[in-house]
């Protein structure tokens, strides 16, 4: 297993690690962001770009392993991919589903609570298929550091695509959309939570923004002809226009699967630019997060307040009031 940071990918080795996190004090800032007061605001964010199998039980494992690993190196938020337990396939995700209402039925929901709890951090936990009253979701369950279930989103746009000779893909038949945003206040700051298709809806983006996110957490598993072209660009510009921390974790690639899958997870900065970007390989990534550095961008660059309300206005459908 390889642990990447910056630009150096390594074989696990934590004296390595830590001389490559950037020198910044630990001081308390208070954020002036929609009243959200942090007591924590520097902090390393890991992103577990796993190996999928069709082995349900070594998925689990595998994220189990990485998120310890994550932990002892530090780690405050831990960020899982989409379909990590499952392959991204349509012959595995009703198969692999699981209802977590029904908690003991759902020994995903129990390692990534048990987890949370036992380390103490924040899990983003990437997405699983989910069967809820017959209908089936690709969702993801973000963990408290105390273990508990915080937020459940259910991929609310489905990714369809036909691009003749190069890819065909319906999520739409056999998923059904989940129906609203998820923003929720956490150890580690207000949290986003998008899943893959998501990132390319600008508007759920600038929601969180306005509702106070520190940082939008958005698991992938973009393919090989739309990876290339835009993964990178969709979690820049989503970052730069919000001016708030974007991290995205995909699965690492298998060439030999139906759907290879782009890798690439990254943690982009508010200025917009790449913190820490993987390659397409199994790797934990782990980079230092310093919400700092959205205060700053906003004091230097006050989009909020460049804005032309009375030429254009956002408006957020879900609380039938406008923003901002
Ligand atoms: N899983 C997805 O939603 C994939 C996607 O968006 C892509 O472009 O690939």
């Amino acid at each position: 297993m390889k642990l990447t940071f910056g630009n150096m990918t390594t074989e696990l080795n934590i004296l390595n690690i830590q001389t490559c996190l950037q020198n910044s004090n630990n001081d308390d800032i208070e954020l002036d962001m929609a009243n959200v007061v942090l007591d924590v605001t520097l902090f390393k964010i890991a992103l577990c770009q796993l190996s999928v199998t069709s082995e349900k039980n070594q998925n689990l494992a595998r994220a189990d392993n990485l998120i310890k690993v994550a932990a002892e190196n530090g780690a405050r938020l831990v960020v899982l991919p989409e379909m990590w337990n499952c392959p991204y396939s349509k012959d595995f995700f009703a198969k692999f589903a699981e209802d977590f209402d029904k908690e003991d039925a759902s020994p995903t929901f129990s390692m990534l609570s048990r987890a949370a709890a036992f380390h103490g951090i924040t899990i983003v936990g990437g997405s699983v298929p989910e069967w809820s009253n017959g209908h089936l979701y690709n969702t993801c369950c973000v963990f408290g550091a105390d273990g508990k279930l915080k937020a459940k989103h259910r991929k609310i746009h489905l990714f369809d695509i036909e691009i003749p000779g190069e890819i065909s893909f319906k999520e739409s038949e056999i998923f059904a959309a989940g129906d609203k945003p998820t923003i929720v206040d956490t150890e580690i700051g207000r949290v986003g939570v998008g899943i893959c298709h998501d990132i390319r809806f600008p508007e759920l983006a600038m929601l969180y923004g306005a509702k106070g996110a520190h940082i939008i957490c958005y698991p992938g598993a973009f393919n090989m002809s739309t990876g290339e072209l835009i993964w990178e660009l969709m979690q820049r510009i989503r970052a730069a226009d919000n001016q708030l921390f974007v991290a995205t974790c995909s699965p690492s690639r298998d060439s030999s699967c139906f759907y290879p899958i782009w890798g690439h997870s990254t943690l982009v900065g508010p200025f917009g630019g790449i913190t820490v970007s993987s390659g397409h390989e199994e790797t934990l990534v782990i980079a230092e997060i310093d919400y700092s550095q959205i205060e700053l961008q906003r004091k230097n660059l006050p989009l909020e307040k460049q804005m032309l309300g009375d030429i254009y206005q956002f408006v957020d459908k879900h609380n039938e009031e406008q923003t901002p």
